[in-house]
């Protein structure tokens, strides 16, 4: 895949990482592969290592923080004030509630708005990741970086506060580099947002489609919008960038005129190009869906919808997923994702078998989403279950489901079908 230079927005980048941070990241990394479910204390303990060690590095280095793409890291004032859960403190009902217990309700989960909250996005503003980082935490500041792996950095070293990632789409199926990321890294999921995705062919302005020889955009921008392409007639090449909005900041940066880009109508806006062709998905439904990332997990509940991801392996192979499956369904517990990825500790198993030969088993991980909570007893039971029939279980979060009402974006191709 291409990478562009964007001009004007220079994302976070690894290259830019010091070596102190790299250093602890490759720590942070080994970590996460010896994670299991049970958040026992010790796992609890383990956190407050990383995150006590974590701020001391960032104390000595603080003078190299601001250096990374402007986002600086000031606010990580540890004055303590008293605490005090109740604003009106001058009668003795106040001095009651001063004293009231933590109960439940205090500790719901984050809410869904985001003034102040740094939230790391994979591509260039005008990406659609970046408006599902709106969608997430609305008013958030949100800080582009040129990789995936770099948002789940910056989460990591405190230079934002959550990272909002694209995992799978309607139309284009899973990106694979993030499950794998979700693996290596040690972060939780805390919430996910399905997002309407709406695709702009994009031009200089005059520049006509018969005269366009390539048509550059994300792989998941190109898949979405494959037969639509074909449909308009377009003789051009497909070439794969690093996001869509990149794509559009490349051809007017660089005055490209032969080039079109596949990205949204506010990249369209931001970089000065033209619409060419308005909704060329393939299907008017084309949604997206994203998870947010955050160094510490929330607080399963039952009150509302709630998912649960995971992530699996056996060391005897594909042989457990009837009984993982059947620990769900058993209990009635709907999956709505399942994804298998290398298992690139051991990606080959031999098996030799008397005067046959060796049979050579590609290994996996699996990745699986199911609609309960973990604070659910029959969510607990299942995985206990799940648990014994694996080598390696994780819990990747549990998070509310995104229930917001959807109607699919008008799509000025007709839907295609098979
Ligand atoms: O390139 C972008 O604009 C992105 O936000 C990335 C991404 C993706 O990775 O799937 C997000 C949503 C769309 O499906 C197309 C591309």
């Amino acid at each position: 895949m291409r990478t562009l230079i964007p001009s004007s927005h220079t994302p976070a980048t690894v290259t830019t990482t010091p070596t102190w941070r790299r250093r602890h990241f490759i720590h942070c990394a080994k970590r996460s592969d010896s994670f299991a479910i049970g958040s026992s204390s010790s796992d609890w303990q383990s956190s407050f290592a990383i995150l006590s060690s974590k701020v001391n590095s960032q104390q000595q280095s603080e003078s190299l923080i601001p250096a990374v793409n402007g986002y600086n890291n000031h606010d990580s004032n540890l004055n303590l004030v008293p605490f005090d859960n109740n604003s009106n403190n001058n009668n003795n009902k106040s001095i009651q509630s001063k004293t009231k217990p933590l109960s439940i309700t205090d500790l719901s989960p984050a809410p869904m708005h985001g003034s102040n909250l740094r939230v790391a996005y994979q591509g260039v503003p005008g990406a659609y990741s970046e408006a599902a980082a709106g969608k997430a935490y609305p008013n958030c500041q949100a800080i582009p970086c040129d990789q995936f792996e770099v948002a789940f950095q910056a989460v990591e070293l405190w230079i934002a506060d959550r990272a909002v990632l694209p995992v799978e789409n309607s139309l284009g199926g899973s990106i694979h580099r993030n499950y794998d990321l979700l693996l290596r890294h040690r972060l939780h999921i805390v919430g996910e947002v399905q997002f309407p995705v709406h695709h702009c062919l994009l031009a200089l302005p005059g520049v006509r489609k018969e005269f366009l020889t390539r048509v550059i955009s994300h792989p998941q921008g190109l898949a979405q919008c494959e037969h639509t392409l074909t449909e308009l007639g377009l003789n051009v090449a497909r070439e794969a960038v690093d996001d869509t909005a990149g794509a559009a900041e490349f051809i007017a940066a660089n005055n490209v005129r032969d080039t079109a880009a596949i990205a949204s109508a506010r990249a369209a806006e931001i970089y000065g190009l033209e619409i060419l062709e308005d909704g060329i998905q393939d299907d008017a439904s084309n949604v997206t869906r994203f998870v947010m990332l955050a160094r510490e997990p929330i607080i399963p509940r039952t009150d509302r919808p709630f998912k649960t991801s995971i992530v699996f392996a056996h060391e005897k192979g594909t042989c457990v997923l009837f009984k993982v499956l059947s620990a769900f369904a058993f209990r009635n517990i709907s999956l709505t994702k399942i994804e298998s990825r290398p298992n690139h500790n051991v990606p080959i198993r031999l098996v030799d078998e008397a005067n046959v030969g060796t049979a050579k088993h590609f290994e996996y991980m699996f990745y699986i989403d199911f609609e309960a909570s973990m604070a659910e007893a029959r969510a607990q039971n299942a995985l206990a279950e799940v648990q014994e029939f694996t080598s390696f279980l994780r819990v990747l979060g549990s998070y509310p489901m995104d229930m917001t009402s959807w109607s699919p974006s008008s799509s000025s191709s007709s839907t295609f079908s098979l």
